[in-house]
């Protein structure tokens, strides 16, 4: 059966909440809520009964890959993203999908770096690094920072499902916030980081049988799949890649791919709710493995967004909720979808929020614990080294109490100040978490960093990051407007539930037709390249600090604190400059010894670790063969439409992979036969 949208009455927010909202939607919400507590205090009593911090915080060094894998990936994956998601793919089509790009090298770094460092010098808040390659004082300014990134963070987590719910169904606004905010609480802080680790287990399972329930039963409801198909390329959803330089343009494949590392690096590599991850695992192994995948689960849940974002728009392209004022802000868009087209399947909408708050409470309940342990082992445990463990053990669970109540009080503060909530978390993300980002690169990678040029470094990083951030969001919203459903008929009766829920609705981004200039242009840049400028600025001033007050010199760096990365990078340039086989096309394999010794072949083997190379590696896989191998007589190409031509035809494996990893392929024809190089630099 397909609904017709014409039909479609305005939805109002205090009407609904009887006729949509059914008992067993609630029951599923309400057994959501019981479950969790049930893990929780399943670990507040078995085990050790959590007595001790390296039990309560760490987990006791127990955990194994899978359930970790889990974890790291619910802990940023929240209700912001579970309805920001398909928002943005419905209004701006697929292009965001291509931050999956970015899950490579955000992954793999985090795993063959920051863990090895991390987990071998035996930490439990990640900042305890800081003291140790620089001092105290970059610690408790890295630690405030974190504080500071993770309440507002919190906030956006608890409020959003809550606002979606309540605008679409009338489903108490406040009610919800307390209902989740308090049991994530009590199992936070009765259960400990196992508890926190197992929910969030449980959690992801529920998360992503919501959103694969109403992705099956929505493609149903909207025609089939070929009927979506259809309605998506009419509608230009499908995104082409765009490879638009220009930095300010807010999603391209260079802002998600390139600019989305950094925000991957600055969540899986230096953030403490992960790191906390890592090294509660039971072995360095492990949480390497671990980190490996949560890379299908990322693209598993950002796959599924992406998809119900375009069913979604298969349903609405014609008749959008937003356009026709039924909601107001593109956040409510996926409930008011379900709302509307699933109400008739009983308990599809309350697994639906079960899945919405699943996320949201996986997401808050990393983040109390992570509070916690660093409140606690940053700020607290220093000053009072003998400090017995039962009392460290009650004074961490106080904080995760407190932590809750600061996120309640959060989640108001966010009321106050409505916009649209996935920017709004990827833009704290890279203003906060990037400078911290830099900091420990700098820290990592960089031996003659010293510690002024550390705490220089992050200041100024975290000042261009306001600047920069605050400036963009004031330039880029002129006028603040306030929406009013004009087509309500007891606007008496609900002008104040919408006006408590609705209050500002951001206009809308524009495609600008006007370059900006001067500051504007600094404020119009993307906000996803937020994590890599503000990252690098903290780098290149703690290094210009660090160069005029005196380099660190190699005697007074603690053991393992610095990653060897020009050895490592030596090292790895030389396994792959040696050469083992190359791939011919048709049902050629040759060696490299066997192909004709052609200087320009011989130009690409001979030249080590350099620039150049990389350079080289470049031009191979963006640029066409012709362009940078003038004569292609010699070197014709097989496949001349494909790979010589028009350089933007190359297939998109070709460029990442030869902008990722330093390869690329070059086709040559020797002797009537052709093949297929990858050439690797
Ligand atoms: C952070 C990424 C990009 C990857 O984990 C994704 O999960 C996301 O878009 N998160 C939005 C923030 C949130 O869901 O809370
Ligand atoms: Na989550």
């Amino acid at each position: 059966k397909i609904h017709v949208n014409e039909e479609v009455l305005p939805l109002h927010p205090t009407l609904v909440s009887d006729k949509y909202f059914s008992t067993i939607d609630f029951v599923l919400f309400v057994l959501l809520l019981v479950a969790s507590m049930a893990i929780g205090l399943y670990y507040a009593l078995s085990g050790r009964q959590q007595r001790t911090t390296r039990e309560f915080l760490l987990a006791d060094q127990s955990m194994k890959c899978l359930p970790l894998s889990l974890s790291l990936m619910a802990t940023f994956q929240s209700a912001v993203a579970i309805v920001g998601t398909p928002a943005e793919v419905f209004t701006n089509g697929t292009q965001y999908w291509f931050i999956g790009c970015s899950y490579i090298l955000g992954l793999l770094i985090p795993a063959h770096i920051f863990i090895p460092v991390f987990y071998r010098l035996h930490l439990t808040s990640a900042y305890q690094y800081l003291e140790l390659r620089f001092c105290k004082a970059v610690r408790i300014c890295g630690t405030i920072t974190f504080i500071f990134q993770m309440i507002i963070y919190m906030g956006v987590g608890i409020y959003t499902p809550a606002l979606a719910l309540n605008a679409v169904t009338g489903f108490h606004l406040w009610g919800a916030v307390l209902a989740t905010g308090l049991v994530c609480t009590i199992y936070t802080a009765l259960g400990g980081l196992k508890a926190v680790i197992w929910t969030d287990v449980f959690q992801t399972v529920v998360m992503f049988a919501g959103q694969l329930a109403v992705i099956i039963v929505g493609v149903q409801q909207a025609g089939g799949l070929s009927h979506i198909w259809r309605k998506v390329i009419e509608g230009n959803r499908i995104s082409g890649i765009d490879l638009n330089p220009d930095p300010t343009v807010r999603h391209t494949f260079w802002t998600l791919a390139l600019g989305g590392v950094f925000l991957m690096l600055s969540l899986y590599g230096v953030n403490q709710t992960q790191v906390q991850r890592y090294l509660s695992s039971r072995t360095e192994k492990e949480a390497v493995m671990s980190c490996y995948m949560v890379f299908p689960c990322l693209q598993i849940a950002l796959g599924l967004s992406c998809v119900m974002g375009l069913v979604m728009f298969a349903c609405y392209s014609d008749n959008s909720p937003l356009d026709n004022q039924y909601i107001t802000s593109k956040d409510q868009m996926v409930l008011y979808f379900i709302m509307d087209m699933l109400q008739d399947f009983s308990g599809l909408p309350g697994l639906f929020v079960a899945c919405l708050f699943s996320a949201s409470l996986s997401t808050i309940s990393s983040a109390f614990s992570s509070l916690a342990t660093v409140t606690m082992e940053d700020l607290i445990k220093p000053h009072y080294p003998s400090m017995v463990e039962t009392r460290a053990t009650l004074l961490s669970k106080i904080l995760t109490f407190a932590y809750g109540l600061v996120c309640l009080v959060m989640a108001y503060v966010i009321h106050l100040m409505n916009g649209s909530v996935l920017q709004a978390a990827l833009s704290i993300f890279g203003m906060v978490g990037g400078p911290l980002l830099g900091v420990f690169c700098l820290g990592i990678f960089f031996p003659l960093a010293n510690s002024t040029g550390a705490v220089t470094g992050l200041v100024a990083g975290l000042v261009l990051a306001f600047w920069v951030g605050i400036g963009g969001f004031v330039t880029q919203i002129p006028s603040i407007t306030t929406v009013r459903p004009n087509n309500c008929t007891d606007m008496a009766a609900t002008e104040n539930a919408i006006m408590a829920t609705v209050t500002t609705a951001l206009a809308p981004i524009t495609d600008e037709p006007s370059k900006p200039v001067g500051l504007y242009a600094l404020y119009s840049l993307s906000y996803m390249w937020y994590s890599a400028l503000n990252s690098s600025v903290v780098i290149l001033i703690g290094l210009i600090v660090s160069l005029i007050t005196g380099p660190m010199k190699q005697g007074e760096l603690v053991a393992g604190t610095v990653y060897p990365l020009m050895d490592k990078a030596q090292d790895l340039m030389q396994k792959l400059l040696r050469p083992k086989s190359c791939v011919g096309s048709r049902e050629q394999r040759v060696k490299w010894t066997h192909l004709p010794s052609n200087a320009m072949l011989q130009y690409y083997i001979d030249i080590h670790c350099s620039v150049l190379q990389v350079l080289i590696a470049l031009c191979i896989s963006v640029f066409p063969a012709n362009w940078y191998m003038p004569g292609t007589n010699k070197w014709s190409c097989p496949n001349r439409e494909k790979h010589c031509k028009g350089g933007r035809e190359k297939d998109l494996s070709t460029i990442i992979s030869g902008c990722l990893f330093g390869a690329g392929n070059i086709s040559v024809t020797y002797n009537q036969k052709s093949y297929h190089l990858l050439v690797g630099v």
